[in-house]
């Protein structure tokens, strides 16, 4: 990968990629441009000298053997180290268009992870009604007008495909939804406060197949939306729902491009390897 010269004048850089002599140069609209990042536990330092353009508002996956870094890497975007002592960032992930540095140390986590939203492994709903679980940061946020909420919730609902599902039951528990109801949930928490960024951290490892499909499903209709980064060990799902894809080994970057190249034809043999099901 080349990175090459960026341009500002729609206020969303774009870069140009070119993996090797023989393809076209293709433009990114970059939203978040992660660039020399490093990251450390104590002393053992996690991620190295990652360099990776993320493209707007499509899907970008991070794949790699267990341990190469790839949670580690997602969870820089919306500040979640900042909860573990003696951890530390170092370069920048400048989040386009207003040029903020997500690690930056005068930057407010908090406020992070109100534009970056978070959707983990196992579903996690609030134990509260499936309303108040949409609802939660629209409120947070000081929206205290009934028929806005209401508009906001379904549109949320609607956003992570679950609202036939649920509109007749929007004040039963939350907890009484099914394992796939219930991330599709967590995806409309998420969505409700309109984050510029959706991280999935393994969305669908606890789901069954057809609950699988469906996440994969919204989350390539969520590209429409907002930029999505997703961690997966599904090949087959990194293939299906990927625009980009990232491949780290041992904390370091080694091959990133758009993934139907990764995933027919990659450029480093590790990649091949690792895709392949030779190691990892
Ligand atoms: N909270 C933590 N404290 C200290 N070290 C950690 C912590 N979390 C992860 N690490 C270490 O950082 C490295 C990267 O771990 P990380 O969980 O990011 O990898 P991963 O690629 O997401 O793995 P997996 O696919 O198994 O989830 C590993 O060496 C791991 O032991």
């Amino acid at each position: 990968m080349q990175n090459d010269a960026s341009s500002r004048q729609s206020g969303t850089p774009r870069i140009s990629i070119t993996v090797d002599d023989t393809r076209k140069v293709r433009t990114l609209n970059v939203k978040a441009a992660v660039d020399n990042l490093n990251f450390y536990y104590g002393q053992h330092r996690a991620l190295k000298n990652l360099t990776i353009p993320i493209a707007d508002k499509q899907v970008t996956a991070l794949i790699g053997p267990s341990g190469c870094g790839k949670s580690t890497f997602l969870r820089c975007f919306n500040r979640m180290h900042d909860l573990q002592p003696d951890t530390r960032y170092e370069g920048s992930i400048t989040l386009h268009p207003d040029n903020l540095n997500l690690v930056g140390s005068g930057v407010d986590p908090i406020e992070v992870r109100m534009r970056i939203g978070m959707v983990f492994q196992k579903p996690n709903p609030f134990p509260k009604s499936i309303f108040e679980n949409v609802a939660y940061g629209l409120r947070l946020r000081g929206v205290r007008n009934r028929a806005t909420l209401g508009e906001e919730v379904e549109k949320a609902l609607r956003g992570a495909a679950l609202w036939d599902e649920v509109k007749d039951r929007l004040q039963d528990s939350a907890l009484a939804l099914s394992g796939g109801q219930m991330q599709r949930l967590c995806i409309a928490r998420a969505l409700a406060t309109t984050p510029e960024i959706l991280l999935f951290d393994e969305p669908t490892s606890a789901l069954d197949p057809i609950a699988t499909a469906k996440i994969e499903e919204l989350i390539s209709t969520l590209r429409d939306q907002v930029t999505v980064l997703i961690v997966t060990h599904n090949m087959q799902q990194a293939a299906r729902v990927s625009d980009y894809t990232a491949f780290m080994y041992l904390g370091e970057l080694i091959e990133f491009d758009e993934a139907a190249k990764i995933f027919t034809n990659p450029s480093k043999k590790a990649t091949e390897d690792y895709i392949t099901g030779r190691y990892g």
